[in-house]
């Protein structure tokens, strides 16, 4: 994992992006933010009152020198950014609506990506995901072709590199859904060097039960095999039948996966964010993401869990997806 970063953080010092930090009086995201600065790795741009974020700064021993820090109620582009918006959500809303929307630190964050004055955003350490990432699904919008954005992580412990999805946004998603899940997902497992061998997962292995739930991983899994015969793709698989070379053996010995997965595709939501929880408190994984995809530019979110590594990692990736960057080794 050393060396992932290490890739990622080469990259990312070469061209330094600006990404946006609407957290900016959360102690972590402070810390993050200072020391990024610091390493010259991104040009970090927070977002709260100055005197408060200098007061809190100096509590907690966190210097902050140099950091941009962007007020919404100071702005000196409000107005632009308020006719911007009311552009962008034509009908949706009024310049009086907008003016209240964007002194949320969120909307004001998203639009500074929208409007080219930053690269890429990172928050969700003290707002929950549908805040954080919300104001992205109404003014960045899915990339062209892409029907959904999703949320992935990729999972690392050692040398060990998973892709988890969707843990993140797609509360129920139905068989197209998922196979665009997956196809996406795929595709994010490149940016890592992982050469994805995509599981579909489910309670059954190839038929081996029968229900509804089943059923559309099973569809999902043929759209997706269909939609990119190029990847390798296959379920329904149960965890350990994608997972271990043994059991895989005994329950589906044909598929080509052969246990050996590492993009693991969840049913639903519930299932996908409980997963990537419990491999990460249980056993033991750096959780790095939600990484969204499918979405126009980077905007990321993290747990409300997080610690300063997180944040600070998450921002070298989205520094990484703002300079259309992948990773070799
Ligand atoms: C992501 C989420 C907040 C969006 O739901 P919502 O706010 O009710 O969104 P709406 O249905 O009002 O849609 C808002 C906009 O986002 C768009 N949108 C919603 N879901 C989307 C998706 N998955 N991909 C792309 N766009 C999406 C809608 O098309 C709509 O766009 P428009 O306003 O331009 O027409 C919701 O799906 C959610 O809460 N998901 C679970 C998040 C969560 O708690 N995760 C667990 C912790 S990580
Ligand atoms: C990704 C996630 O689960 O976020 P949170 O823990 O903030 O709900």
């Amino acid at each position: 994992m050393g060396d992932l970063f290490t890739e990622i953080k080469a990259h990312v010092a070469s061209h330094k992006p600006r990404i946006v930090l609407p957290e900016g009086t959360d102690e972590r995201v402070l810390t993050a933010a200072a020391k990024l600065a610091a390493d010259g790795i991104v040009k970090p741009i927070v977002i709260g009152e100055e005197a408060e974020i200098h007061a809190l700064a100096s509590q907690w021993g966190i210097e902050v020198e140099g950091l941009t820090i962007y007020d919404p109620v100071t702005y000196p582009h409000f107005a632009e950014m308020v006719a911007a918006f009311v552009e962008r959500r034509k009908g949706k809303e009024t310049t009086d609506t907008a003016q209240m929307r964007l002194k949320d630190v969120n909307y004001f964050g998203t639009m500074l990506v929208y409007m080219e004055k930053a690269d890429g955003l990172v928050s969700g350490a003290a707002h929950s995901t549908g805040d954080t990432v919300r104001p992205a699904l109404q003014i960045i919008k899915t990339a062209p072709g892409m029907k959904r954005t999703s949320g992935v992580f990729v999972m690392v412990k050692d040398e060990q590199k998973f892709v988890f999805a969707d843990c993140a946004i797609n509360i129920a998603p139905n068989e197209e859904e998922l196979a665009e899940i997956a196809v996406a997902t795929a595709e994010t497992a490149k940016l890592f060097a992982i050469e994805p061998k995509v599981a579909m997962l489910s309670f059954s292995t190839l038929g081996s039960a029968s229900s509804q739930e089943t059923k559309k991983v099973a569809a999902a899994t043929k759209l997706a095999q269909t939609a990119r015969p190029d990847l390798l793709i296959d379920g329904e698989f149960q965890f350990d039948a994608a997972f271990v070379p043994a059991v895989a053996q005994k329950k589906a010995p044909d598929s080509p996966l052969r246990g050996e997965a590492n993009v693991f595709i969840f049913p639903s939501l519930e299932s996908g964010n409980l997963g990537y929880k419990i491999a990460q408190r249980l056993g033991g994984y750096d959780a790095i993401g939600p990484i969204l995809q499918g979405l126009n530019k980077p905007v990321n979110d993290l747990s409300r869990g997080c610690n300063t590594d997180d944040v600070y990692k998450l921002c070298l990736i989205t520094g990484m997806q703002a300079i259309g960057q992948t990773v070799t080794g």
